[in-house]
């Protein structure tokens, strides 16, 4: 309890507020935080941990509930079951709270929620599961090597299967270990305007831990602070939250001073923001997204960026636009997609996309690459991207594109860094895999039309 604030009681709404209502989780452990500005940097980083901890490791956390409860985690109340799963997570991966603290504040929580009659199974079930969980073995390895890597690495049945499938089990495992690893978050450094010995040393003087990140020498890593919002190279536009695999798109599109860009779907516009800012002052990038909303997020960063050459307006991307026809130097289309590849940042992905929506998704990505190909003027460029891992809406996207649309894929090696030269990225195309690559997973095709 902090402040009339009690901690595991926020960390119970956030958790409701993710599984039941939808939300993502990185939107409402924001919103719970900037709530409760005063929460010591200590609590804040308990009640972020807990919440992305039992939604990271759900699969593994109910597994275990239910090897030791009469009542089956699908069968329990949402709030008795979000106690018990944020319970385990505490007991099983956080040393820093007694096993004894974590039941009787469990206990304490179902009582303050209207749940008298199941105090007894709340402390029962975290008991037992304290005191016995390190001997509960995993389901078999060799008798069912999908359901040993779903429970072990929280991914469901459906998503392991893909995998392995699309890259093989060493892959796979890579993949799956990755995406339960802490991220640090990555941040690329406006160098065009500032010098990046001025940014290091804003940083570091605030306690920022900087690391280099790898692939691109202007991203940073950056850890150690409590509030991005505070961060004064923030604030003063200087700094850019932004994955090293969405920068690499405005290395492989290569703007030219003047060149006029179309991003497609540019909402929050790290990507607009990234080309306009390596054109200088020159050109005209028109970052486009599908609703005011959407658009306000862009203006906002437009706005902390003070960038003159970035213009954000609504635009239905599905929709034919006469008076962009054959007029862009390149158009950007970073398609809405599953987002597989940054699951290890929002771990609610996994469980959320069905073969159905799956279905819509590339239906969605194709409608936008026809109307993105009659944007781009002869001899322009079309750079595709998604961050995910899906072979249908990479690979597969990309062929059926070649076989539909007058252009030819470009390789990306000129822009990228020696170590990520590949014999596709020769070819014109790049995917990275986390684990195996040191990036989100993401996915990037250059197409230069003939
Ligand atoms: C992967 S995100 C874009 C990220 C962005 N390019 C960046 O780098 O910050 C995909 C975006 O597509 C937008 N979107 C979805 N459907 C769209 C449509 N029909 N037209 C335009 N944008 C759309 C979403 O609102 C979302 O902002």
């Amino acid at each position: 309890m902090t402040n009339g604030i009690n901690t595991r009681e926020l960390i119970l709404e956030i958790l409701l507020e993710i599984e039941e209502e939808g939300r993502h989780s990185h939107i409402a452990i924001r919103n719970a935080l900037s709530k409760y500005q005063f929460l010591p940097r200590q609590e804040r980083a308990f009640i972020t941990r807990v919440c992305e901890g039992t939604l990271e490791y759900r699969i593994l956390i109910d597994y275990i509930i239910d090897s030791y409860s009469k009542v089956t985690v699908d069968k329990m109340k949402p709030a008795i079951r979000e106690i018990l799963r944020s319970g385990v997570y505490q007991i099983k991966f956080m040393d820093s709270v007694p096993d004894s603290a974590v039941c009787n504040e469990a206990v304490k929580l179902a009582q303050r929620k209207g749940f008298y009659n199941l105090k007894p199974f709340v402390n029962g079930v975290l008991r037992t599961i304290a005191r016995e969980y390190k001997n509960l073995e995993l389901p078999s390895r060799e008798q069912d090597l999908v359901r040993f890597l779903s429970v072990k690495y929280s991914m469901p049945e459906n998503l392991v299967n893909r995998w392995l499938e699309a890259y093989g089990e060493e892959k796979t495992e890579m993949i799956l270990a990755e995406f339960l690893k802490e991220k640090p978050v990555t941040v690329r450094c406006r160098i065009h305007k500032y010098p990046q010995e001025e940014i290091y040393r804003s940083l570091t003087e605030q306690g920022v831990k900087v690391t280099p990140a790898p692939y691109l020498s202007y991203a940073y890593e950056i850890s150690d602070y409590n509030h991005i919002l505070a961060l004064d190279a923030f604030i003063q536009g200087k700094i850019q939250v932004q994955d090293v695999s969405s920068m690499l798109v405005a290395e492989v599109a290569d703007p030219k001073k003047g060149d006029y860009i179309i991003d497609m779907c540019a909402a929050p516009g790290g990507k607009s923001l990234h080309v306009g800012d390596k054109m200088g002052d020159y050109g005209t990038v028109d970052a486009r997204d599908v609703s005011q909303q959407k658009v306000d997020l862009i203006e906002e960063n437009i706005n902390r960026l003070d960038s003159i050459n970035v213009q954000a307006r609504v635009m239905d991307a599905t929709v034919f636009d006469v008076d962009s026809e054959l007029k862009a130097d390149i158009v950007l289309a970073d398609v809405p997609c599953s987002g597989y590849g940054v699951i290890g940042k929002k771990p609610e992905i996994k469980y959320r996309v069905t073969p159905q929506k799956q279905e819509e998704i590339v239906i969605l990505q194709r409608t936008i690459l026809d109307r993105a190909a009659e944007y781009v003027k002869p001899g322009g460029v079309l750079v595709f991207s998604t961050c995910t891992i899906a072979k249908e809406e990479n690979e597969e996207n990309m062929m059926w594109f070649m076989n539909n649309h007058p252009f030819k894929l470009e390789s990306l090696d000129p822009f990228l860094p020696q170590e990520l030269h590949s014999e596709t990225t020769a070819l014109g195309y790049l995917q990275l895999l986390p684990g195996v690559h040191k990036t989100d997973g993401f996915f990037i095709a250059k197409f230069r039309r003939k």
